[in-house]
């Protein structure tokens, strides 16, 4: 078998399209407001694209680049002028931050409201407990990109490779929502290899290059590959061993191409959702 790609790109492309038009529609231009602190590069890269992409879909969009010194309490008062600012719909806060901030602090000081990343934990708790919120880009896109794919999600047996409270955990409760069968596998998972050949839908998000080699995947499965790993030789390479898991799958997300866009594509319509709920349609 040589499994189908899904692709991101895409799927990414047409929810963009879908937002700019419904953007088109409204009186107003819902506010984003990213802020990046310091001078990873990989951040520079990703900050751009969001702005880039908030901009052609039509939003109010600017980028705050803040020196990677700020303190944490000078971080802290541009969040709380962003809560209070009402043309700012959407505040995002780019990780990793430097390691003297605490991200956690920083991540309850934005208003539940204006929360585009759904990292909040008052977002959190709704995920979990199945009520309406911003829900974290990168799982929503991936929920996407499995509706796209034409995946049947009730009762299929879910696996999600990595815990994070950023991608692992939503990851879980969004396809727990989805009435999949769904177990999370981590850093203390005994058999992870079994784990997954039992996986019809394997979702990978660990940061690791290549870790879920392809044996373990089942026939017939969908593969969702979160990781982005840049090798020393410069290629990208997801969480999956791609080659020999295509040999396997049914369906699978390419890395570059895959998850990636749908986090931007995501965090336009977690703004639009929110403009909409602050401001009305
Ligand atoms: N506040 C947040 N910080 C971070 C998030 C997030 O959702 N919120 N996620 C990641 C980085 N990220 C968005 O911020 C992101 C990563 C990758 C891509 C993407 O499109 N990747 C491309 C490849 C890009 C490349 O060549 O390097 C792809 O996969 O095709 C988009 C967004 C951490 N921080």
């Amino acid at each position: 078998m040589t499994a189908r790609l899904i692709d991101g790109k895409a799927v990414a492309a047409d929810l963009r399209r879908a937002i700019a038009a419904r953007v088109a529609t409204l009186g107003y231009r819902p506010g984003l407001r990213v802020v990046r602190v310091g001078e990873d590069p990989a951040s520079g890269v990703y900050v751009r694209n969001k702005d880039k992409a908030a901009q052609e879909a039509g939003f109010d969009s600017a980028t705050l680049h803040l020196p990677e010194a700020t303190t944490e309490a000078e971080l802290l008062a541009v969040v709380a002028r962003l809560n209070a600012d009402p043309a700012v719909d959407g505040i995002l806060v780019q990780l990793p931050l430097p390691r003297h901030i605490r991200a956690e602090a920083v991540i309850s000081a934005v208003a539940p409201e204006k929360d585009v990343d759904g990292f909040h934990p008052l977002n959190a708790g709704r995920l979990a407990s199945g009520e309406p919120g911003l829900v974290p880009c990168t799982p929503k896109g991936v929920m996407h990109l499995l509706r796209a794919a034409g995946c049947s999600l009730p009762g299929a047996r879910a696996l999600v490779v990595g815990r994070s409270t950023i991608v692992g955990r939503p990851m879980a409760q969004l396809l727990l929502a989805a009435d999949c069968t769904v177990t999370i596998a981590h850093s203390r998972t005994r058999d992870l290899a079994a784990e997954c050949r039992r996986a019809e839908i394997l979702v990978a998000a660990v940061g690791r290059p290549e870790m879920v080699r392809g044996d373990w995947v089942a026939e017939g499965a969908t593969v969702i590959d979160v990781g982005i790993n840049r090798l020393e030789s410069g290629r990208l390479v997801g969480d999956v061993e791609f080659e020999a898991a295509c040999r396997r799958a049914e369906a699978i997300t390419p890395v570059p191409g895959g998850v990636g866009p749908m986090t931007i594509a995501c965090l336009l319509e977690n703004t639009l959702d929110a403009a909409i709920a602050r401001r009305g349609a």
